[in-house]
């Protein structure tokens, strides 16, 4: 059995006032193995956000199945013990960590915090040297430790948002376009931070991302979303190098690199988008 499974998962928002709903998860089904990082790449809207939310009880879900190490994740979690297992099922972290990092706190007491809360530590030494153990982790500093958030670089306050998620131990860490916001060498950086705890602590990774390089970087494994559905997934490499869907092919020649001709995307764009327009959604 995998670390995660999803089966058929579906979620469509209401849009009222007449306007036309959005289907932004079709029927959607794909797995996740122990230690693996997968990508979840498409363009905005494609739904990969939504997937992300709702694996992690941000979401609802109308139908399907999600399972992580076991457990549905879909069922809302009453009770304390519920919650906190649910926590360590998945942790997420988002592109703009200012959202998940207490603005008031000082970096490593927020971290004492999440490891005391989540039963990581058994009390105050405890749960001091595990604190500095996890910015150690993503290389960063005691002096690191008292300052906050809004003191520390973008990159920095990111691992900051690694480590916040690393502390509750979980099977898997969703990160949404976690890099995205970051300047090219600091994404490096972060990805390789990324890839070498993936390595020492054997997590699961769901990586979403429109940028197809940083996933290549990091995931074995992508998925390629068109409109809530998938449409190809297969191991990275292969997935970039000879891309079957069309949609998957236009993702590609999106993507800046040695042979990119901007004027074949606008082209095979158009072109997609008549074919498209033709075929009714799935
Ligand atoms: N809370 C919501 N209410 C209404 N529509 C929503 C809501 N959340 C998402 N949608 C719609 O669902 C579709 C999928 O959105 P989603 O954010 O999952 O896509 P995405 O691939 O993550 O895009 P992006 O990369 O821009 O974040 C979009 O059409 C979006 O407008």
């Amino acid at each position: 059995m995998s670390l995660v499974e999803v089966t058929e998962l579906h979620r469509v928002f209401q849009m009222g006032r007449g306007a036309e709903d959005v289907t932004a998860v079709n029927r959607t089904s794909f797995s996740i193995e122990a230690g693996e990082a997968l990508g979840l790449v498409g363009e905005s809207g494609s739904g990969k956000s939504t997937i992300a939310r709702i694996l992690v009880g941000l979401e609802r879900a109308d139908s399907g199945e999600a399972l992580i190490d076991g457990a549905d994740v879909l069922r809302p979690a009453r009770g304390r013990g519920a919650r906190l297992a649910r926590a360590r099922a998945a942790q997420m972290v988002f592109q703009d960590p200012n959202g998940s990092l207490d603005r008031r706190l000082a970096v490593g007491e927020m971290l004492q915090r999440t490891l005391l809360q989540h039963g990581r530590a058994s009390g105050r030494a405890e749960a001091r040297s595990g604190a500095l153990r996890l910015l150690d982790r993503v290389r960063l500093t005691e002096r690191q430790a008292a300052a906050r958030p809004h003191e520390l670089s973008g990159g920095q306050r990111q691992r900051v948002a690694i480590a916040r998620a690393l502390a509750v131990e979980p099977k898997l860490v969703v990160l949404d376009e976690a890099v995205s916001a970051l300047d090219v060498s600091v994404q490096a950086q972060v990805l390789d931070l990324l890839a070498e705890i993936q390595r020492d602590s054997g997590v699961s990774y769901l990586f979403v991302s429109h940028d197809l390089a940083v996933v290549q970087e990091l995931c074995q494994r992508v998925i390629v979303l068109f409109r809530g559905s998938i449409v190809e997934q297969g191991a990275t490499g292969r997935v970039l190098e000879a891309p079957e869907h069309p949609y998957s092919q236009l993702l590609v020649a999106s993507t800046p690199g040695p042979d990119w001709d901007p004027e074949r995307v606008v082209r095979d764009r158009m072109t997609f988008t008549q074919r498209m327009s033709v075929v009714p959604e799935a």
